[in-house]
């Protein structure tokens, strides 16, 4: 068995993935792979300084990368690797989900953390909808996947040297894409958001939106909501809802207000840098999730916030 293969069709992910695969590298003293699949010579020297020893650069002309799984399993196959980690995106997912099947390879998805225990790999992952944790020690040649964001992108060190190695990939045309559509947001992309201002049932109307409008206003933050509020109340369109069916976030700043914060809707949130609670039920869950919290009628205090902030 080799080193670490890494590998997402996103290059900001694969870099994400370079700084866990780096450091287990370094403890397991085994080199580090990544694949780049149609990515550019500056991006595929990028990941070198991201800490990759060698990338391999597939490139092939179909758009559609799930039809490149097979020859993404092939240049695992020659590799040999220990752990092969894929961006959890939904479709680095799906490659991954293949590529176990071929290998016959064990495969964890969304884990949250990797780690070296006594020479042994071992991932944390959540189980049913975060009320438990999963540990798991890895067979050799696993593959797991991680969720974007899941790390910081590795640190670039233009002076790291590396070796790129061009193929051509074989893509599966079985399935030919027709065309593609893009999703046209009617809102900013929470997932990358800096400051979030989260909306639940504590608010009695949907005009009262305006208010939570005001408070984002003045503190530029975007605004998401619970499930209830898209699906159910249909306020905010449903790519606003945040938790376990829905966006999952890392903002620098979360505000909740009137969410009461079951598991379901936590797990979406929890990895925000500073949580902060707005709710009149001192007992509320959120305040367990919450660094700061604020027991009180959101009427009275969103108000208040916002006079403070005007000034
Ligand atoms: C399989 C499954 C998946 C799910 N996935 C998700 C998901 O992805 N995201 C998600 O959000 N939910 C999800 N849910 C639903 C989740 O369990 C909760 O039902 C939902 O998050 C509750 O939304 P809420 O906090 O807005 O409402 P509530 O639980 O009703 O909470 C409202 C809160 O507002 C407070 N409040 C009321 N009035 C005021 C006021 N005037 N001032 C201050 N506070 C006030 C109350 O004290 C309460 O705490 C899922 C559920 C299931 C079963």
């Amino acid at each position: 068995m080799n080193g670490i293969f890494v590998y997402s069709e996103d290059i900001a992910v694969t870099k994400q993935l370079l700084n866990i695969g780096r450091s287990l590298a370094d403890v397991l003293q085994v080199n580090v792979t990544a694949l780049a699949l149609n990515e550019t010579e500056t991006d595929t020297a990028g990941l070198i300084a991201c800490g990759a020893e060698k990338v391999i650069a597939l490139s092939g002309s179909n758009p559609w990368v799930e039809s490149y799984a097979e020859s993404i399993a092939e240049c695992i196959a020659k590799e040999n690797p220990l752990l092969v980690l894929i961006g959890g995106t939904m479709r680095g997912k799906d490659v991954a989900a293949r590529i176990a099947a071929w290998h016959s390879h064990g495969l964890v998805n969304s884990a949250m953390s990797i780690e070296v225990v006594e020479r042994k790999l071992e991932t944390k992952r959540m189980l049913y909808g975060g009320l438990a944790v999963c540990k798991e020690e890895l067979s050799e040649g696993c593959i797991v996947t991680i969720d974007p964001r899941t790390y910081e992108e590795a640190a670039a060190d233009p002076l790291r040297n590396g070796d790129v190695v061009a193929c051509t990939a074989q893509s599966n045309d079985a399935v030919l894409v027709g065309g593609v559509c893009p999703i046209v947001r009617e809102r900013a992309d929470l997932a990358n958001a800096e400051k979030i201002i989260c909306v639940g049932r504590g608010l009695s109307s949907q005009s009262d939106m305006k208010l939570v409008e005001d408070l984002a206003e003045k503190i530029g933050a975007e605004i998401g909501c619970s499930r209830s509020i898209a699906e159910d109340y249909h306020w905010l369109p449903t790519e606003s809802y945040i938790g376990l069916s829905g966006q999952k976030v890392k903002p620098q700043l979360y505000l909740s207000i009137g969410i009461s914060g079951q598991v379901q809707h936590i797990v979406g949130a929890r990895d925000a840098r500073v949580i902060v609670a707005i709710d009149k039920n001192e007992k509320a869950p959120i305040f367990s999730a919450a660094d700061y919290g604020i027991v009180g009628d959101l009427y009275e205090i969103v108000p208040k916030l916002i006079e403070k902030l005007g000034k």
